[in-house]
């Protein structure tokens, strides 16, 4: 992510400022879904739209930037191939087309890269192969060679559709794009769709539908944009996964476009005129305005949301976040695939939350240990924390935190809820509660799937303990982490002090259980507030 310097506007909206990005080399990655190269009329390869995208990676490197693409399609070519014209249902078919697919579709690109003399390579990831820091880092050091001397190739990413479970997939390639942009510290992320950015509404069905030009914040972004699927019968994406997207790339410094795949050309354009810079002043309120209501807009503000001005090509632009987070604390936090949970009490959660603590948490904080890892792989940090019962609250997804790495454990943190005091309050009864029947009288528990969620996540236990029948357990997911020891060692040492380690372990290698966190948040959300 290399940095961008102001220039006084020119032409431009007065609430917007350009950058001298195309006088520095910039990392693009160019996200294609499959209604971008298959036309849903034909059923064929929109050959004139590839070609025009393979002239304008050929500008984009004549102008020093770098290029990755994250192509779609191995699904639809395989389709194409073997002339199947409905979506196909199993999972097995689906994997058997997109191998089929997938050779047709890399093909198909290094023809028409072989034409300007670029060479392209093919890079088939799942979310096993980014899962801990050395494989992570393994992935970004193969795209960043290729791109580099002496092979100055494309890397072409896909999903590895035809191996991967259910578990460790993506699962759509606006996020892997994300996760793409991320690794290789792109500039830009284009995200090409057949639209020309993010709209209020449908711009196909509704007339009041209007385009967002600058998007400083997806959260609201969200707020303001009713999510229609916009979809082909190719894709599998949407709004709403770009949006996901989005919140992923700009967390780690990524300017993100959505432009309409059908005029690759406009890329040029919008790299050339860099990340605008829009002042909180101008632009928050705007946000706010659209998120209360579109249409108490003035006219003329209808007619475009912000920048870009009318000239330039239509794009939705998401400007990255002005302090990002470093490589390292985005990928434990949003690219690697957590393998278990670290339960952790309240008192654990505000020490490390304090900037001084540098993030270290020491075994006396943990109450629980879920999952199974080894050293250095990538674990939840999930407070569990008492909470006087007393309104409904939140049961579902907190806004505004992206929906990744989601992995099946909130049926074995519900246990958690129940043990393994180490702050001296009272432990009620253990009860499953989370095994359950949600309908039951004693519990008001939200699904358990919904701690699953890669967010802030609330899960409330109802103690069925007539002493305690006022309060009850609620856990959140405050981050993730890398683990100084494996999930049987943590169990071993939960709760006692670090001198304890040796003579637990018969050897201790940190007196942290772990010392990489990265935080969702500082302050646990008010336990009764809904998201
Ligand atoms: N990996 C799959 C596509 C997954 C996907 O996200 O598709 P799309 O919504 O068209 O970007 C394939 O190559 O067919």
């Amino acid at each position: 992510m290399t940095g961008s310097h102001s220039l006084p506007a020119a032409g431009s909206s007065q609430q917007t400022q350009q950058s001298t990005s195309a006088l520095s080399s910039k990392t693009i990655v160019i996200k294609l879904g499959t209604s971008s190269i298959i036309s849903e009329e034909t059923q064929l390869p929109k050959i004139a739209i590839l070609s025009s995208l393979v002239e304008t990676c050929h500008k984009l490197r004549s102008l020093g930037h770098k290029v990755v693409i994250v192509c779609s399609g191995a699904i639809g070519m395989g389709r194409i191939r073997m002339h199947i014209t409905e979506k196909p249902k199993s999972l097995g078919e689906r994997q058997a087309l997109a191998a089929l697919g997938q050779l047709r579709l890399i093909a198909l690109w290094d023809s028409l890269f072989g034409t300007v003399g670029i060479d392209v390579a093919q890079v088939l990831l799942t979310r096993n192969d980014i899962a801990d820091r050395p494989r992570y880092n393994n992935a970004r050091t193969t795209l960043n060679t290729l791109m580099s001397p002496p092979f100055n190739a494309i890397p072409i990413v896909n999903e590895n559709d035809t191996v991967s479970v259910s578990e460790l997939r993506f699962g759509d390639n606006d996020t892997l794009s994300a996760i793409t942009a991320g690794l290789v510290d792109a500039d830009f992320l284009f995200l090409c769709t057949d639209v020309d950015g993010l709209y209020t509404g449908n711009p196909r069905s509704d007339p009041n539908a209007r385009r967002l030009g600058v998007v400083e914040d997806v959260a609201s972004a969200r707020k303001a944009v009713s999510v229609a699927t916009m979809g082909s019968s190719f894709g599998t994406g949407g709004m709403q996964t770009k949006l996901i997207a989005a919140e992923l790339a700009t967390a780690a410094g990524v300017a993100t476009v959505i432009i309409n795949g059908e005029h690759p050309e406009n890329m040029i354009k919008v790299v050339a005129k860099g990340v605008p810079s829009v002042s909180s002043e101008s632009a928050g309120p705007r946000m706010d305005s659209l998120a209360s209501s579109v249409s108490s807009l003035a006219s003329e503000e209808k007619e475009l949301i912000g920048y870009p001005p009318l000239d330039a090509p239509a794009h939705t632009i998401f400007l990255p976040k002005p302090n990002p987070l470093s490589s390292r604390k985005w990928s434990i936090l949003h690219a690697l695939h957590p393998a278990g949970a670290l339960i952790i009490d309240e008192g654990a959660f505000k020490r490390i939350a304090r900037t001084d603590s540098g993030g270290r948490l020491l075994p006396a904080g943990v109450v629980g240990v879920e999952g199974n890892w080894e050293r250095m792989q990538a674990i939840r940090l999930v407070v569990r924390r008492r909470i006087l019962k007393s309104v409904p609250h939140s049961s579902g997804l907190e806004q505004g935190a992206p929906l990744t790495n989601s992995v099946p454990i909130a049926r074995s943190l519900g246990q958690y809820l129940l043990r393994n005091d180490s702050d001296g309050t009272k432990t009620p009864p253990v009860i499953d509660s989370l095994r359950k029947d949600t309908t039951s009288s004693l519990s008001n528990s939200p699904s358990a799937a919904d701690v699953a969620a890669d967010t802030t996540t609330t899960q409330t236990a109802t103690v069925d303990d007539s002493a305690e029948e006022d309060w009850e357990w609620q856990l959140v997911e405050v981050g993730r982490a890398l683990a100084n020891y494996t999930s049987i060692e943590s169990e071993r040492i939960k709760g006692l002090k670090s001198s304890q380690i040796s003579s637990t372990l018969g050897y201790a290698d940190s007196e942290y259980v772990t010392d990489q966190v990265a935080l969702h948040t500082l302050s646990l959300p008010d336990p009764h507030t809904s998201s």
